[in-house]
């Protein structure tokens, strides 16, 4: 089974406004709401994709409901751990350019922290948990880190992506696979990633940390496979920008589709980038025949 944890889930609010200026009354032209939050879009992908995966992570209120009753509607498994306040609502602004305003995360409390520790005691060695997204406020810092050691025995394998501290902290329990990208990596370690040399460099050094897999993504630039033997360079596809939103989510999401059944990391690459491109070309998240549609384009290279 994969098992996809969202911490910090959100309903993301997509709204179209016409050259949208700030600190006047702007009105809306088309707007969307859609489940979201990292590990939930790798899920959808996931069911997209013919794979089934079953989300946690806290979720609550209104907002939390909203966000339940679409993943059911989908036939996505939810067991979610329920907190008091409200889910988050996350704007995802589209005009001259995209703005994103993501929203606080609900109070989650110590009980509702080791409820999720508990649904994690079911993991086995075939199992994959993904750990994707913010970390809320009021959980530590520490939380995927303390996550991957709680599995660790069971075997599962855990692909990770976060940011900031979280991510830090989370490279030191040496997860299955990463995937920042390559902003994130620059911040990992406080350089400008200006080169795909640079991206090797500094994956290559996670990769001798003890992480088995190393992915990252460089929006419309494509994105790097790191692992110990080999670097692999994967270009994007060619398409029209519809929505980045979702689009790393979507690379997760490909990737393991094909690495649960085939265990071919390089096909998994493949898939996962034409995923990301996929979804960069649609308003939602892709579907299995965009995947398949851009697959045969995205022509993996030793780099
Ligand atoms: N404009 C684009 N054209 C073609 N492919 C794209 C484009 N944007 C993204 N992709 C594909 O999707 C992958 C993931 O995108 P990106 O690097 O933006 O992820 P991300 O920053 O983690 O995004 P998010 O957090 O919104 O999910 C890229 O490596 C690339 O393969
Ligand atoms: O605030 P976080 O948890 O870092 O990111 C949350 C988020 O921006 O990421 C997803 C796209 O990757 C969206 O569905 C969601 O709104």
């Amino acid at each position: 089974m994969i098992y996809t944890c969202t911490l910090n889930p959100a309903i993301d609010y997509f709204l179209q406004v016409d050259h949208f200026k700030a600190g006047v009354l702007n009105h809306v032209k088309t707007d969307r709401k859609m489940p979201g939050g990292k590990g939930i879009n790798v899920s959808r992908v996931l069911k997209h994709l013919g794979q089934t995966s079953r989300c946690l992570g806290f979720i609550g209120g209104f907002t939390g409901a909203f966000i339940k009753e679409k993943l059911a509607e989908e036939g996505i498994e939810a067991d979610f751990v329920l907190v008091n306040g409200d889910t988050r609502i996350n704007v995802k602004l589209k005009s001259d350019s995209e703005t994103e305003i993501n929203g606080v995360a609900p109070e989650i409390t110590d009980e509702q922290l080791n409820a999720l520790f508990a649904k994690l005691d079911r993991l086995t060695a075939d199992d994959f948990l993904v750990l994707s997204g913010s970390v809320p406020a009021t959980l530590p810092v520490t939380v995927y880190k303390d996550m991957i050691h709680h599995v660790r025995k069971s075997g599962a394998r855990v692909i990770a992506d976060t940011s900031g501290e979280a991510f830090r902290e989370t490279v030191e329990a040496r997860p299955f696979l990463v995937k920042p990208n390559h902003h994130e990596l620059g911040e990992y370690f406080g350089v400008g990633i200006e080169s795909f040399e640079d991206v090797k460099k500094y994956g290559l050094v996670l990769v001798k940390k003890g992480i088995d897999h190393v992915i990252v993504s460089m929006g419309g630039k494509g994105a790097i496979y790191i692992d110990r033997d080999h670097v692999l360079y994967a270009p994007p596809a060619k398409g029209i920008l519809k929505n980045s939103v979702g689009a790393g989510d979507s690379m997760i999401g490909g990737f393991l589709s094909e690495f649960v059944t085939s265990g071919d990391f390089q096909k998994s690459f493949q898939k996962g980038a034409a995923s990301g491109s996929a979804t960069a070309f649609s308003v939602d998240l892709c579907t299995k025949e965009e995947v398949e549609k851009l697959f045969p384009q995205i022509k993996i290279d030793t780099i």
